[in-house]
């Protein structure tokens, strides 16, 4: 987790308001709370447990998991009743409450999401929904899945054979976002150190590449993030790195008839060339 000091919890439970009234959900009683927390950057965040999303099952026992220049990042747990418990999706969401100056990258962060979405980009996020945040209406909340509890960030830390499965789902989500003409300068993986599994996270600052002949700064941009992700695969999977991207870039093209940018190709070349 990188955590800039700016934007250190404080406190991590400030206030615990026991609001008193007692809710019926499924078979359970939930006793309703608000916690705020309070961060070094002077911004708080008001947690309720159960927080209620309209379209969304009940969000119980939220959890703290990190935060940054985009805001403050909590799990969640979906609070079934008994029917849905008959097709359960992913247990936990992702709720990241924007700060009020960010508000404008988290939005951006759920948009970009679901054109990734549209596109099926695996190894990344998913945008359920975005809502205002009631503490205040110019900050937003948005709710993500999956979680990934036992996450890090660095490939050399995982076992040779998740190391592999991570190196795999790496390039092939980048020949995936460079097709859909989506980058991002700052490059977050976050990896279950049990089973390799890995997803990128933080795309406050991702940007939709316009059609037509990229502009030099666009370049600049694909070729730091190109960069960025083959700087995270170790060096003794280059070959295969480099055998994934290419088999999914063949895959995509063949089957979508999109293609990449003729200026993204000799980027990626020049990067993946192996002597
Ligand atoms: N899906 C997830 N599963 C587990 N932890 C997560 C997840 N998403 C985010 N986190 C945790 O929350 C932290 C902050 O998330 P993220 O980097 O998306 O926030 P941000 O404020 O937009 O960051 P940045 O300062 O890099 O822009 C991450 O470093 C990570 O520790």
């Amino acid at each position: 987790m990188i955590l800039p000091a700016g934007y250190a919890l404080s406190a991590p439970i400030a206030t615990i308001l026991l609001t008193g009234n007692v809710i019926l959900q499924s078979t359970t009683f939930i006793p309703s709370t608000e916690t705020t927390f309070e961060f070094g950057n002077g911004s708080s965040v008001r947690v309720e447990n159960p927080m209620r999303i309209r379209g969304l099952p009940d969000l119980v026992e939220p959890h703290f998991l990190g935060a940054g220049g985009g805001g403050a990042v909590f799990s969640y747990q979906r609070q079934y009743t008994q029917k849905e418990m008959e097709h359960p999706s992913e247990d936990k969401v992702v709720v990241k409450f924007s700060w009020l100056q960010s508000a404008e990258s988290v939005r951006n962060e759920c948009k970009v999401l679901n054109v990734m979405e549209q596109h099926h980009i695996s190894g990344v996020e998913r945008c359920l929904t975005q809502l205002e945040n009631p503490e205040d209406h110019r900050r937003v909340i948005i709710i993500m899945e999956p979680v990934v509890d036992d996450g890090i960030s660095n490939l050399n830390e995982l076992s040779t054979k998740a190391a592999l499965t991570a190196t795999k789902t790496l390039m092939t989500t980048l020949a995936q976002m460079l097709v859909a003409r989506i980058v991002t300068a700052d490059v977050q993986p976050l990896i279950s150190k049990s089973t390799g599994k890995l997803i990128l996270i933080d795309m406050t600052e991702a940007k939709i590449l316009p059609e037509g002949k990229l502009s030099d700064i666009d370049v600049a941009l694909v070729r730091e993030f190109c960069n960025e992700v083959i700087s995270f695969v170790p060096g003794s999977f280059a070959r295969i790195s480099s055998a994934t991207f290419y088999e999914e870039l063949h895959r995509i093209e063949a089957e979508s008839h999109e293609f990449l940018d003729d200026n993204v190709r000799t980027i990626i070349e020049s990067l993946m060339a192996i002597e």
